[in-house]
């Protein structure tokens, strides 16, 4: 397997100088200045592998938008050792360029005033690629991206899921082996950013590019990556699958009941608590009633707590059941509790 991104200690710090207030504190800034360092991205261990797609989250200002940057070549590391499909990202940075794609959900690449078109046939010149192959790629991606509708129309003119489409075909008309995406499903509807994710399983699938996002939505990474990183502060959190974030992390899952339309009356018959939910006589230690609705009756439970089933069975054998489903936490939540109370850094078990 070819390894497309090696990156061993890396770092970047900022050094920030500080304005002092006041008129005076302005001079004396200029003389004597006050200087802070951030330290954006700090000993990043990463190795990616052809063909992965791999999600980067991390709250605002964790040191994602800075990492991209060094991978991309934009940025000087501050140390430590890095290769990007075999290259030295700054060194080699023209040579780099036609080896990647980036899109920014944010930005556009494109030539505001020229019809989507135009654009892409200017980025052919800039990338040099020769015109048969340059009309290839075009074709085949403006099927998938289905953008004939507007490849006539002007780039300020589009909608915001056009012009991600309009921008994903701009960043893979030189055939990139390596995909950066900074939040490409940012402000889109439902059905764009079903589309947009369609588009790249299937780019991946297809042409086995390997893709690095980052993004704030955790249904991207859901959907789209394997495997995800956390980085917060500069550090990384967690390399691993969403799913062992899950189990791990997420603790909690909810039975969801539909009981038979008789039970209604038995349950409403039961003592409450403070909070007004029926006192269930017998409960499994780390079991709670969370809502009762009608016939339909939640139980909290701990994933280690009992096996689902048991629950289950337990349940059964005292009422009748219609129908059972489970919640799992979603991932959303589990991510914002790694956030607030630094989970990973204090348990090392979990963090590589
Ligand atoms: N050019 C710069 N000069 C000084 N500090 C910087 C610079 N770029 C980033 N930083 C600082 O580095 C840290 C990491 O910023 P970065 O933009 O990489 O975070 P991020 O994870 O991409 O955040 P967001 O989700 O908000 O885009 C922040 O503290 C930021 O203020």
């Amino acid at each position: 397997m070819t390894m497309m991104i090696e990156a061993e200690g890396l770092s970047k710090t900022f050094r920030i100088a500080r304005r002092r207030p006041g008129l005076l504190g302005s001079m004396r800034s200029i003389v004597d200045p006050e200087v802070r360092t951030v330290a954006a991205v700090q000993d990043l261990m990463l190795q990616v592998q052809q063909g992965e797609m791999i999600g980067l989250v991390g709250p605002n200002g964790a040191g994602k938008s800075t990492t991209i940057k060094m991978l991309t070549g934009i940025l000087m590391p501050s140390a430590g050792r890095l290769r990007v499909a075999g290259l030295l990202p700054v060194r080699q940075r023209r040579e780099l360029a036609s080896r990647i794609g980036v899109v920014f959900g944010q930005r556009t690449q494109l030539w505001w005033d020229l019809p989507l078109r135009d654009s892409l046939q200017l980025l052919r010149h800039l990338y040099r690629v020769p015109e048969q192959r340059h009309q290839q790629n075009l074709n085949h991606l403006r099927k998938m991206l289905d953008l004939d509708e507007f490849i006539d129309t002007p780039v300020r003119q589009l909608s915001l899921g056009q012009r991600m489409r309009g921008d994903l075909v701009a960043a893979l008309l030189h055939e990139p082996e390596l995909l950066y995406l900074d939040e490409p499903t940012i402000g889109l509807d439902v059905v764009a950013k079903a589309r947009i994710r369609e588009f790249l399983l299937s780019l991946n699938a297809e042409r086995g590019t390997t893709v690095l996002i980052t993004t704030h939505d955790m249904d991207d990474i859901e959907t789209l990556c394997p495997r995800m990183l956390i980085i917060d502060h500069g550090r990384k959190l967690y390399d691993g699958t969403v799913d062992t974030i899950r189990e791990r992390f997420g603790g909690q899952r909810t039975l969801v009941a539909v009981l038979e339309a008789g039970e209604t009356a038995v349950l409403s018959m039961l003592p409450r608590d403070e909070s007004g939910l029926p006192i269930l006589s017998e409960l499994p230690s780390g079991v709670s009633v969370q809502k009762l609705d009608g016939p339909r009756l939640e139980l909290r439970f701990g994933r280690a707590t009992m096996p689902a089933h048991e629950l289950v069975a337990w349940l059964g054998a005292r009422h009748r059941l219609h129908d059972v489903t489970f919640k799992e936490p979603e991932i959303e939540d589990v991510i914002r509790r790694i956030y607030e109370e630094n989970l990973l850094l204090t348990d090392n078990s979990i963090a590589v």
